[in-house]
């Protein structure tokens, strides 16, 4: 047997032309959704990551407001760009790359939460935890709409999620344990006992561990969803958390690259489009 490949290349190209009819409505009102960037240092994988949501928001017809800053700014040199940011009304949503080596909750928190397109601001996280409708995080959101493109089961399915942080694993227990998803979810981390053991139980596998093939092919069922969301380098190329060997025994494979990265830069087109959407349906004071 070996995998189908869930394409999130593909899947980004069909998100967008979606994306770019929703834009050219809210055009024919006079409204132009704007992404802001903002930008901390040299960082090559982050330069390439800005520069490709900026690509992708030319094609589409949304603004681009890039504010890259030397490695040497200050976390209030920082704060005094987003405070610029949040107050222009041309930028409808933006976000901070990170890492950025500052304080990065003050720096998460300082974002107006309705222009939060990442989703990582404390209050929309807590609206998560709520259950209320709040832009959501872009990678967790990515591999929900991977999976649901691709027909892959989620509700009743038992996930297994590999990593706990902030901007993909807490969030996506979080997501897939909704009423709408409907999954039952087990959240490992460098705790977890018998990391094998929990993986094999698992209809779809989901690795944000970023630990280079920590999930090998005996560790998964027969016919499982596997995401492969880890991202490190190794001798500068970029290594997953998947083993390639896994592909012959899953049902399904999300590759990295060409997986959940393009799913990543989808929902952050579409939050930028909902943000800008909202804002077009109740303006601001
Ligand atoms: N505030 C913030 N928001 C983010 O969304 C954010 C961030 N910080 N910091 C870093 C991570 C990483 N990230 C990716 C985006 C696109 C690809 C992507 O499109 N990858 C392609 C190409 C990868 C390559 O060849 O380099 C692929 O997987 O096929 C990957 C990773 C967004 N991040």
């Amino acid at each position: 047997m070996t995998a189908q490949i869930l394409d999130g290349r593909a899947t980004l190209k069909t998100i967008k032309a979606e994306l770019k009819e929703r834009v050219a409505g809210l055009a024919e009102r006079g409204i132009v959704p704007g992404l802001g960037t903002v930008l901390v240092g040299d960082n090559p994988a982050s330069q390439w990551y800005v520069g490709a949501k900026h690509k992708d928001c030319a094609e589409l017809g949304i603004t681009s407001f890039r504010r890259d800053l030397p490695a040497t700014a200050s976390q209030a040199e920082v704060e005094a760009v987003i405070d610029e940011l949040n107050a222009d009304p041309g930028c409808t949503g933006f976000l901070v790359q990170q890492p950025t080596g500052l304080d990065e909750m003050a720096l998460l928190s300082r974002v107006d939460p309705s222009k939060d397109v990442d989703g990582l601001h404390p209050m929309n996280l807590g609206w998560l935890v709520l259950g209320k409708p709040a832009p959501l995080p872009c990678t967790p959101m990515g591999i929900v709409e991977l999976l649901r493109r691709f027909q892959v089961p989620i509700a009743g399915a038992k996930v297994c999620v590999v990593g706990r942080g902030l901007t993909v694993g807490r969030p996506l227990g979080l997501i897939l344990t909704r009423k709408s998803e409907n999954a039952t979810v087990t959240l490992c981390h460098t705790g977890t006992k018998d990391l094998a053991a929990e993986v094999r139980q698992a209809d779809i596998v989901v690795a944000a561990a970023g630990v280079p093939n920590i999930i090998t092919a005996e560790m998964v069922q027969p016919g499982a969803a596997v995401l492969d969301v880890g991202v490190s380098r190794v001798d500068g190329k970029i290594a997953g958390d998947v083993a390639a060997d896994v592909a012959e025994v899953a049902g399904w494979v999300a590759p990295n690259p060409g997986g959940v990265g393009p799913m990543t830069r989808a929902m952050l087109l579409t939050n930028i489009v909902v943000a800008a959407e909202r804002a077009a349906a109740a303006p601001a004071e």
